[in-house]
């Protein structure tokens, strides 16, 4: 027993040293471009083809052919990376969503091309370069750390590196070359995957699909990690490679038998499971940036797409057949108009939902039941299944958005698709009426058309507004009322029963369950298609359905990836397809620096005060309050940072209706913290804000504002792809209060915006209007109590002016107003109480 154990443990210190390779490298990477390459496990089975194409194919020795391979061909890729891919995303000031894209590019691109040069099917004789001792392996991966931990603390260039990492700008200014950084980093990185992948081939498959997707598994090191501690990686993955081994002797009796094995088979994918949904997130809290102009499709295109996709109704035989794919990939990419388009979100477990959909179709009807009710509780199942999956992921934003999202797709093909328990004789027959080829095509686009009808009208009415907020500026939905968790979550539901849908009709429509056209890999290729050809649109889900099967029908796989990744890596240079058609002017484009209206200047902001007794009140125009205005209080206040630092220290104030109340007091004095407070965005650690005499200290942001409470941010926090007038009705909308329409209207006059201006994008207007536009949000959602962050900032002094004017005249109407500020003159001119702050506390 005790020699099993030990020869278990050497094959877990195998497989773990290779793990651990992958996270030193991915780690080494990161820390010195802030990218998580991805793409990593495509760059290691791109070596190991290239060894194998040297050694097997042309005959080389095999020390000459690991030489070039590790030593010139992985390092080179490395540096082709860095130059051609993300160097030009950083000096277009990209952000770092937009480099995620652009290695899940390069992940495609170098699938594809493998797939293109050496084909999809598996290879079983890649040479073998240190055998299958464990201990070569562990050797090699411990004197890689230690030279890793060598340079990094001792050699100038370490030094440099660590100086990057802490500030890079900083490093710049002091005289430090962060590009060479980088492609050091990038040449290293592409090393360490090469090294994994000349390990690994011999011992997996060596196809395209299979090596990449081992690497992304084992990103769970990393990630545990925190993208930092080499020793961490190399211990986890280690102790993954071992326990993962030793499960192979554990075989349970019963239903549950199948599944502790699958377990034992994938512990990397649970790990990535936990440190992907459990562990706090990486990377920094970056949605997708949103597209700048939205633009009409012309008229014109909408007829030539229906008659393009009516055409096959025309053809016979195998052309049919591989048409009748086009319409169930374009439903599933319909999915990512929703969730990633207009909701924002990173979606890279589509796959999973779409296979689900296929698989749970298959079920019931072999189980007897009719095909429509059979799709139906599929798509309602893969819909819960949707909302079971996104919940833990809602949270997050980003990198680890993405990793979330793909851990589930990739967890899901292991223990679903994979599994001879879940796939075993499925065949998912057609009703006898939809038997003919020509008549299910035509079904599908019936179903189609219905998807994009559904997908349409939620894009255009209040919801998709409110998706538009969410995925330009979160804190600013919040802020308007949008219920963000709410609808992230009603987003990603609608995507995953599209995608169930979708997945199931491709899989009617071939008449099997095939689990390829449902790996992760897939998700990949779906999610970077949807971002080139442009995902705020209607039209991209069909062009890239097309794309994707036409180019797959050819004789070699690989060419639709291949396109689309390389369209991926270059978001930088080449804009989204659908532009060209004159569609939504989708993601990616690079945010404008606010530019003046052109031609027509900014109307003058509304100075439409005056009345009895001298005091200024605005037009009768005003969103009414509900009266009578209640009192918001800060009740002793205690509010502590996660360092520690006490931002409040027994804060109390309270925001009076018909008066202007000011705080005032020098950086990091608290302002904000209170304010955050407030406004509910920070959850104090003692003490309670309380509303006329309701305790709200739980109460989010969101519900705040549906209590009356409104707020503006120090950053201007607009939605910048929607009209202006579309700014001002979320807050209308979603204020909870009836009378949207006329809300809006009566904010637009009172800013003056009711002219030209409220039809343009919100992007590219000058400070003064968004100012404008933002308070004018605010106000349309009727709040009694209105809490303005900075409200000054950026604004010429005419415009504080007006503003003043503005503020005092809306105190005077009965509204409660507090401006933290820094312009001494607006609160001398306006405010009747200022409160002084002083590290963390109200001046007595
Ligand atoms: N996210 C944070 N983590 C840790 N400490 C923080 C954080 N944000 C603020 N602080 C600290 O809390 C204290 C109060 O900061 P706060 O931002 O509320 O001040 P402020 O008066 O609004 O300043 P400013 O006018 O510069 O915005 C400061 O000491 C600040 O350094």
């Amino acid at each position: 027993m005790a020699s099993l154990t030990y020869e278990l443990t050497l094959a877990g210190l195998a497989v773990g040293s290779a793990a651990a390779l992958t996270g030193i490298g991915l780690i080494v990477t990161y820390r010195a471009t802030g990218v998580l390459n991805l793409a990593h496990g495509a760059v290691a089975m791109v070596c190991a083809y290239v060894l194998r194409q040297f050694v097997v194919e042309w005959g080389w020795p095999l020390g000459l052919g690991a030489a070039v391979t590790l030593l010139v061909v992985a390092p080179g890729l490395g540096l082709v990376l860095d130059v051609a891919v993300f160097r030009p995303l950083a000096l277009a000031g990209s952000d770092p969503t937009r480099t995620l894209v652009a290695s899940i590019g390069v992940f495609v691109l170098l699938v594809g091309a493998a797939a293109l040069l050496w084909g999809t099917g598996a290879r079983d004789d890649a040479p073998v370069l240190l055998g299958d001792d464990p201990w070569a392996q562990l050797a090699a991966v411990l004197l890689l750390a230690c030279l890793v931990a060598a340079v990094t603390r001792w050699s100038r260039f370490g030094r440099e590196l660590r100086a990057v990492v802490d500030n890079r700008p900083l490093a710049v200014l002091g005289g430090i070359d962060a590009d060479r950084v980088a492609s050091a980093g990038w040449a290293f990185g592409a090393f360490t995957a090469g090294l994994t992948g000349v390990l690994l081939a011999p011992y997996v498959r060596l196809d395209p699909y299979g090596l990449p997707l081992l690497v992304v598994e084992v990103i769970a090191v990393a990630v545990a990690a925190r993208m930092r501690s080499l020793p961490v990686a190399i211990g986890a993955a280690l102790a993954i490679g071992v326990a993962q081994a030793q499960m192979t002797r554990l075989h349970p009796e019963g239903w549950a038998g199948p599944l502790v094995q699958a377990v034992g088979a994938n512990l990397f994918v649970v790990a990535l499971l936990v440190a992907a949904l459990v562990l706090p997130g990486v990377g920094a809290k970056d949605s997708l940036p949103p597209p700048e102009v939205a633009r009409r499709t012309p008229p014109g295109v909408w007829p030539v797409v229906a008659v393009l996709f009516l055409l096959p109704l025309g053809f016979a035989g195998s052309d049919l057949r591989t048409s009748m794919q086009i319409p169930a990939l374009a439903i599933v990419l319909l999915s990512l108009v929703v969730v990633t388009g207009r909701g924002g979100q990173i979606a890279l477990g589509q796959a999973a939902y779409a296979g689900l959909g296929a698989l749970l179709t298959g079920v019931l009807t072999g189980m007897g039941r009719p095909v429509g009710p059979a799709l139906l509780v599929a798509v309602v199942t893969v819909a819960a299944a949707g909302a079971l999956t996104a919940w833990p992921a809602i949270r997050r934003h980003g990198l680890a958005l993405a990793l979330a999202t793909l851990a589930v797709g990739v967890a899901v093909s292991r223990f679903v698709f994979a599994q001879p328990y879940a796939t075993a004789d499925l065949s998912l027959a057609r009703p006898e009426a939809l038997a003919d080829d020509r008549a299910y095509y035509a079904v599908e686009l019936a179903v189609l058309a219905a998807c994009l009808a559904l997908v349409g009208a939620l894009r255009r009415g209040r919801t998709g507004r409110a998706l538009a907020a969410l995925r330009d500026h979160e804190p600013g939905a919040e802020a308007a009322g949008v219920p963000v968790a709410r609808l992230k979550l009603a987003a990603f539901v609608v995507g995953a029963a599209l995608a169930g849908l979708g997945g199931a009709l491709g899989a009617l429509s071939l008449g099997a369950f095939d689990p390829e056209a449902y790996d992760p890999v897939r998700a990949l290729l779906w999610f970077a298609a949807i971002v080139v050809l442009g995902a705020d649109s209607l039209l991209s889900p069909l062009l890239g359905a097309a794309l994707l099967v036409a180019l797959d029908a050819g004789p070699r796989g690989g060419a639709a990836a291949a396109l689309i990744g390389l369209l991926a890596t270059q978001t930088a240079r080449v804009p989204p397809l659908t532009r060209w058609l004159g569609t939504d002017m989708p993601w990616p484009g690079r945010r404008r620096e606010a530019e003046p209206l052109g031609g027509e200047p900014p109307p003058a902001p509304p100075p439409r005060t005056g009345g009895a007794g001298g005091r200024p009140r605005p037009a009768a125009g005003r969103p009414r309050p509900h009266a009578p205005a209640p009192r918001l209080q800060a009740v002793g206040v205690v509010y502590v940072y996660p360092g520690g630092v006490l931002g409040l220290d027994r804060v109390s104030v309270e925001v009076t209706p018909g008066r202007v109340t000011a705080v005032v007091g020098a950086n990091g004095a608290g302002k904000s913290t209170l304010f955050g407070c407030l406004a509910g965005n920070l959850r104090p650690r003692a003490g309670r804000v309380v509303l006329d005499g309701v305790d709200i200290t739980r109460r989010p942001a969101h519900s705040r504002t549906r209590l009356g409470i409104a707020r503006s941010f120090q950053q201007l926090a607009v939605f910048p792809s929607l009209s202006v007038e579309d700014n001002v009705r979320v807050g209308a909308e979603q204020s909870g209060r009836a009378g949207a329409g006329s809300a809006t209207e009566q904010a637009l006059r009172l800013f003056g915006l009711d002219g030209a201006v409220r039809r343009r994008p919100a992007a590219g207007l000058p400070t003064g209007t968004l100012r404008r536009v933002e308070l004018a949000r605010a106000l349309a959602g009727r709040p009694h109590t209105l809490l303005l962050d900075e409200p000054a900032a950026g604004l010429d002094t005419a415009e504080a002016a007006d503003l003043a004017r503005v503020l005092a005249a809306l105190a005077a109407d009965g509204l409660a107003v507090l401006v933290v500020e820094h312009d001494l003159d607006l609160v001398a001119g306006i405010a009747h109480t200022v409160h002084t702050m002083e590290g963390g506390r109200i001046l007595p």
